[in-house]
């Protein structure tokens, strides 16, 4: 598994967890999401409403999940979580809807990958609370409706451009996450030491901020893994040497680049010409989706990479990088 890997793994969950904010104040960043929030949550709280159903946008790791709880929590209400390909046929959507209670707050994570039957019996629940079942086939086919509680639908997803229009309509509000700045990272990991029972200097939060791809999640992962290295070298206190050093073992440079990311970087310099996606996956021997959902987001934010109509081309910029980071190093 790469370092970087933002994908959740099942026994980081626990960690991950554990450090979690849990109110809106607590939560670092997306400052514009957080001051619509509080209106929307202040406003539905005085009319005794349940909230607009949402859409959370963005790559992973950058605290959907964390802000569907958050919500979930401010508005006193029970939270069920379901990730997408789980759901296999819209009787298990139904079976899900049909026991929500008034207020509950219903959070799809991955909600681009709803199959399209399943998707269909969102619609009515999202619209009108109600589902239309339809039951046998051919002429003897019937529809009975069924009442739903009133409820707020959280979607999440890393590809809101792969959301059909329906789905997407029907969602009040939507928010898109981005990554978070290097300042507000090293807050992130300043509270999670915390948290965690153990002091990190200022440079050291900055060094591992630095190359945490402007991502929460990787954040906390190097964290975890600089802790380790101290605590090998009998250090009580994490300082910027000590963080270095880690970070330089875990092959991860000062750009948060890894030894995939250099692949990637040098394969598109080396082109000097566009490339496209299936040749960039195929070359990497890596999936497209983890190509254009993980990798990618990262560098294109940041002006490494530049996707044109004919393919993705290294900028200027990663030029400049690979002649001080020859792939050799890796
Ligand atoms: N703004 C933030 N402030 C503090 N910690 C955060 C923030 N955003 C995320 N985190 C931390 O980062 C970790 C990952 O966040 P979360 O699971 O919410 O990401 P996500 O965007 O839902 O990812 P995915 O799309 O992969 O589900 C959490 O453990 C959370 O503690």
């Amino acid at each position: 598994m790469r370092i970087v890997e933002i994908e959740k793994v099942s026994f980081e969950e626990g960690y991950e967890k554990s450090l979690r904010p849990q109110n809106l104040d607590e939560y670092i960043g997306q400052e514009q999401i957080k001051k619509n929030l509080k209106v929307f949550i202040e406003a539905a709280k005085k009319r005794g409403e349940s909230l607009d159903h949402m859409l959370f946008f963005g790559p992973p790791g950058l605290g959907k999940t964390t802000l569907a709880n958050i919500i979930a929590s401010e508005m006193n209400a029970n939270l069920k979580t379901i990730a997408a390909p789980m759901l296999e046929k819209s009787g298990d959507l139904a079976a899900i809807l049909t026991n929500l209670e008034e207020g509950d707050i219903l959070f799809i994570d991955e909600i681009h990958r709803l199959k399209a039957s399943i998707e269909e019996v969102l619609y009515s629940a999202m619209e009108d609370f109600r589902l239309d079942i339809v039951i046998g086939s051919g002429p003897a086919a019937q529809t009975i409706k069924i009442d739903v509680a009133k409820f707020t639908l959280i979607g999440a997803t890393t590809r809101a451009g792969m959301l059909s229009n329906p789905l997407r309509d029907r969602f009040g509000m939507s928010f898109r996450l981005n990554f978070y700045n290097v300042e507000e990272l090293a807050l992130i990991i300043k509270l999670a030491s915390k948290k965690l029972g153990f002091t990190i200097e200022d440079d050291a939060a900055n060094e591992i901020a630095m190359r945490s791809r402007g991502t929460p999640r990787i954040a906390l992962r190097l964290l975890k893994r600089v802790r380790d290295f101290a605590e090998v070298e009998g250090k009580k206190t994490i300082d910027k040497k000590i963080a270095k050093y880690a970070l330089d073992e875990l092959g991860i440079n000062e750009h948060g680049f890894d030894e995939l990311d250099i692949r990637f970087l040098t394969l598109l310099a080396d082109a000097k010409k566009p490339l496209g996606l299936s040749t960039i996956a195929a070359a990497l021997s890596e999936d497209e989706d983890t190509i254009e959902e993980v990798i990618e987001p990262f560098l294109i934010a940041n002006g490494y990479i530049e996707k044109t109509p004919k393919g993705r081309i290294a900028t200027r910029k990663t030029y400049e990088i690979l002649r001080f980071t020859p792939s050799t190093l890796f």
